[in-house]
């Protein structure tokens, strides 16, 4: 069996990122959030745009000023008055100043800004009463935070409010992203139900689909349901070649054992797929498959990517965060920030595991006075046991043949952002 590391890099080295030359689309700003950017972008415009003020108050020329005080201030006379906004009109000369406002364009002639706190006005006049630090004082120079036409962000970045923020200044509203992942989901098993039908005795509700569609959805994907499939090879068949035509990735769950209606595998090998994995020393999540099929799509374009998760609710969550989500984020074109993120937190509880397989136990992260702490979730840690896994933000792991793990000391986590 397959360790959860050599497992972890036979999927990441199996996925590439899609094109940036020939899978993105062009989205206009206000619909740019989440997505990630498909081609550094660059800006025509300087940042300043202008030479203008930081501050309310005085521009003048340095000459002027430098030498004022409270007791010999220098008194200038107010030739214009500059809001933000403004095209100045006058060139500042020798013993004039300009009234100018924070953001201000800079008046020609001027290259210093008092603030309003150093002076007293009467009417026209301004008295400067302290010299400014230094000639440049309180000017923000044209290019002095960016230079146009230069690199403004680069490809392979998630647009988030900073990002969109840099954009809607830089007057990049039309941006080429990366298009959504489709994610075809289908959820095997003669016993399951959908959430509102009414429950026959034995049945069991298909929660894997609602959860891994979730799951695609917070990520930016599109989730494709194909809702439940009966425990018949044909079924199924006929379920993952619609699937496989459909998406970029595809995720089942259940059928994946050694039961008498597991037969996610074989069907999988019928449909000519390549299969990479068919178990993984991870507790929960053991059988966890995973296949490529090739060339259903065009000659250049990547595999369809196939997870065959575990029926059990916990295992195929917990596979999906350990191993697919990774997959999903590499796939998407980030360049970076898509390998799973462990955090190194205190436990809060012991821990306990048979040692055989890595294990998982889920609950949640928290980070209390700077130190992160793990809280393991009560009731059972039974991978047919979803109930506690509501509210889970960390997985904590502990490693094969580490039986036991005493409350106080600390544990790797695996984060989860919900
Ligand atoms: N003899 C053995 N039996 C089992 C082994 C084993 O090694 N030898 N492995 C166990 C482990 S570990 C897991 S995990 C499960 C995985 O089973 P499958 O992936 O084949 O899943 P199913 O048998 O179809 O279902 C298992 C369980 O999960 C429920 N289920 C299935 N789909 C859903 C769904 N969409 N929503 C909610 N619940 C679902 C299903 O009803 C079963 O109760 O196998 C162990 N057995
Ligand atoms: O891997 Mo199974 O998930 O232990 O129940
Ligand atoms: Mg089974």
């Amino acid at each position: 069996m397959l360790s959860v590391k050599e497992a972890e890099e036979i999927i990441l080295g199996l996925v590439q990122p899609l094109d940036e030359n020939q899978e993105y689309e062009i989205v206009n700003l206000s619909s740019a959030v989440g997505r990630i950017l498909a081609a550094a972008v660059s800006s025509q415009l300087d940042f300043p745009h202008w030479d203008n003020s930081a501050m309310d108050g005085y521009a003048v020329q340095f000459a002027d000023v430098q030498f004022a005080n409270a007791q010999q201030p220098a008194v200038l006379e107010i030739v214009e008055e500059i809001p933000a906004g403004c095209q100045p009109q006058i060139v500042i000369k020798s013993g004039q100043a300009a009234r100018i406002l924070t953001g201000a364009v800079m008046p020609l002639g001027a290259d210093t800004v008092v603030m309003q706190e150093q002076t007293r006005r009467e009417g026209d006049r301004i008295f400067i009463l302290a010299p400014p630090a230094q000639p440049q004082a309180f000017v923000r120079h044209q290019g002095a935070f960016y230079q146009a036409g230069t690199q403004l962000l680069s490809a392979g970045i998630p647009l988030n409010a900073p990002e969109i923020a840099v954009l809607a200044a830089a007057q990049c509203h039309q941006l080429p992203v990366y298009r959504r992942l489709r994610v075809a989901i289908l959820s095997t098993g003669d016993e399951l139900v959908a959430p509102e039908q009414p429950l026959q005795a034995g049945q069991i509700v298909d929660s894997n689909q609602y959860a891994l569609a979730a799951l695609v959805t917070q990520m930016g994907g599109i989730p494709l349901c194909l809702g439940i499939v009966p425990d018949q090879p044909q079924a199924l068949k006929d379920a993952i070649s619609q699937a496989i035509l459909s998406a970029d990735v595809v995720l089942s769950s259940g059928g994946v054992s050694v039961g008498d209606y597991d037969y996610v595998e074989q069907i999988l090998a019928e449909l000519g797929a390549e299969i990479h994995i068919r178990a993984v020393a991870i507790k929960p999540g053991k059988p966890l498959t995973f296949a490529t099929f090739h060339g259903n799509k065009s000659a250049n374009s990547q595999p369809v990517l196939y997870f065959g998760l575990p029926g059990n609710p916990v295992s195929s969550l917990v596979t999906f965060w350990r191993f697919v989500q990774p997959a999903l984020l590499k796939l998407s074109g980030l360049a970076t920030g898509w390998k799973p993120v462990f955090i190194m937190a205190r436990s809060r509880d012991n821990l306990h595991s048979d040692g055989k397989r890595e294990t998982y136990l889920w609950g949640q992260l928290q980070l209390v006075d700077g130190v992160y702490e793990f809280q393991l979730a009560g009731g059972s840690h039974s991978s047919g046991n979803l109930i506690n896994l509501a509210q889970t933000t960390g997985l904590a792991v502990l490693p094969v043949e580490h039986k036991f793990l005493p409350a106080g000391k600390t544990v790797k986590v695996l984060a989860i952002n919900n």
